[in-house]
C-alpha cells in the first residue's frame, strides 16, 4: 500500500511549465463506449467484468502498455481508492460501484483510463501548467491503441455516443485547474467567474462534478462537446485560459504595487501557522498552502511551485495514510499533517519578495 503514496504524480512536471503560477494543472478526457455493450451503469456484473477482462487481456498482450499499470479497483483497500481520487484519477462516481471498474495509468500518471466510469472508457491526459497541444497529441496516440481491439459506438448524426448527452459529439471535455488568489482577495472573483461562466463554460471545483472550489483554486472546464471539432474547442479552451492568466496576473500585481504589506501579511500567516501548528485538517492545510503558493509568485519563498503543488496532493487524508499504510482517524491525520509540513517549512525562510 505504501508505494502509492509517491506513485503516478510525475505528471506534475517542473516549474517551467507553461503559466503554472496561474493553471495549475490541464486535463484533457475522451468519453468513450463500447458498439455491443449497453452503457455501464445498466451493465450486469458480469458483463463489466468481461469489458474489463479485455482491457487486461489487451495490457497483458500489447508492448505499447509496457510503462502502464492496470488495476481492478475492486482488488484495492479503500485507502488507495481514496489516494488515487486525490491524484485526480479516477473520480468520485467510479467509486460508487466499483465491481467490473477499473484503471489503466501509465507510471508517470500522464496518461490514464478509467473503465466502466459513466461510459466504458474515459481516456485522460493530465499535465502541469497550460499544455494543450502535446497534451492532445499523447491523448490520441493513446486511442489508436483502444481503437485498434475495440470498436466505438458512433453515430453519424450525433458523433460518438456517450451516457450523457454533453459528451455526444466528438466527447472531449477540457478543464484548467486555476489558482486565482489574487482575484479572490482583492474580491473581483465574483464578477469575473459571472462572466466567465457561460453555455460554453462550467465552473467547478478541484475534484470536478459536486466538488466545491476552495482556496482560491478552481476547476474551469468546456460544458458540451457536441457541434464542435476537437481543434476548434482546443483552441477556444486556449483563450479561456489566457484570459485567465492575463486577469489574475495583472490584479496580483496591482496588489504587490500597492498593497504589499497586505499580500506580505497573508504569507507570513499563513508561513507561521503553517511552521507551528500541531493539528491542521486538510481545508485548513491547502487554504494555507494556497497562500504560500500566493507567496512563491512574488519570490517571498524559495519553494519550488512543483513541490508545493505535490505538497498539496501529498497532505490529502488518503496519502497520508498510504504513507503509514494504515487507516487513521481525522485527529491522528492532523496532527501527522501539521508534522509533516511543519517539518518541510524548517529549510525555508520568508523574505520580503520582489522582482515578479
Ligand atoms: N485540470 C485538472 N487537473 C487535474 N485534475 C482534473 C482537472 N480537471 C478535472 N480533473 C479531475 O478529473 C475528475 C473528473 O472531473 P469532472 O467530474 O469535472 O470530469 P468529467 O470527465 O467531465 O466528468 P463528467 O462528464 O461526469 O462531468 C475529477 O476527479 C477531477 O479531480
Amino acid at each position: 500500500m505504501r508505494e502509492f503514496y509517491y506513485k503516478y504524480l510525475k505528471w506534475l512536471g517542473e516549474d517551467k511549465d507553461n503559466n503554472r503560477e496561474v493553471v495549475v494543472s490541464t486535463r484533457i478526457r475522451i468519453a468513450r463506449n463500447l458498439e455491443d455493450f449497453v452503457f455501464p451503469s445498466q451493465l450486469l456484473e458480469s458483463q463489466r467484468k468481461r469489458i474489463l477482462n479485455k482491457v487486461e487481456w489487451v495490457y497483458k498482450n500489447e508492448t505499447r502498455f509496457s510503462e502502464y499499470d492496470f488495476l481492478k479497483l475492486e482488488k484495492l483497500p479503500n485507502i488507495v481508492l481514496d489516494a488515487l481520487v486525490e491524484k485526480h484519477l479516477i473520480s468520485s462516481d467510479h467509486l460508487e460501484n466499483i465491481r467490473g471498474a477499473g484503471l489503466l495509468v501509465d507510471k508517470s500518471g500522464k496518461l490514464s483510463v478509467m473503465i466502466n466510469e459513466e461510459d466504458h472508457f474515459r481516456l485522460q491526459v493530465l499535465s502541469s501548467g497550460l499544455e494543450l497541444k502535446e497534451s492532445w497529441k499523447k491523448l490520441l496516440s493513446l486511442e489508436e491503441i483502444f481503437s485498434d481491439y475495440f470498436k466505438f459506438a458512433f453515430d453519424d448524426k450525433f458523433g460518438y455516443l456517450t451516457s450523457c448527452i454533453t459528451n455526444l459529439g466528438c466527447g472531449v471535455r477540457i478543464s484548467f485547474v486555476v489558482h486565482l488568489p489574487a482575484l479572490t482577495y482583492s474580491g473581483k472573483i465574483k464578477d469575473f467567474l459571472k462572466k466567465l461562466r457561460s453555455n460554453k463554460i462550467l465552473i467547478r471545483g478541484i475534484y470536478g462534478e459536486r466538488s466545491k472550489p476552495i482556496a482560491g483554486f478552481y476547476q474551469i472546464t468546456s460544458r458540451s462537446s457536441l457541434g464542435i471539432a476537437e481543434e476548434e474547442l482546443i483552441e477556444k479552451m486556449e483563450k479561456v485560459a489566457r484570459k485567465i492568466i492575463d486577469e489574475e496576473v495583472i490584479v496580483r500585481e496591482f496588489l504587490f504595487r500597492e498593497k504589499r504589506r497586505y499580500v506580505e501579511d497573508i504569507v507570513a500567516r499563513a508561513y507561521g501557522i503553517l511552521s507551528n501548528a500541531r493539528y491542521l485538517n486538510s481545508l485548513e492545510a491547502i487554504n494555507l498552502l494556497s497562500d504560500l503558493r500566493f507567496g512563491i509568485y512574488f519570490k517571498m519563498l524559495d519553494i519550488s511551485m512543483k513541490v508545493l503543488d505535490l505538497l498539496m496532493i501529498l497532505i490529502l487524508p488518503g496519502h497520508l495514510q498510504t504513507k503509514y499504510g494504515r487507516g487513521m482517524d481525522p485527529e491522528e491525520r492532523d496532527g501527522v499533517r501539521a508534522d509533516l509540513l511543519r517539518v518541510f517549512l524548517k529549510n525555508y525562510k520568508i523574505n520580503q519578495g520582489g522582482v515578479i
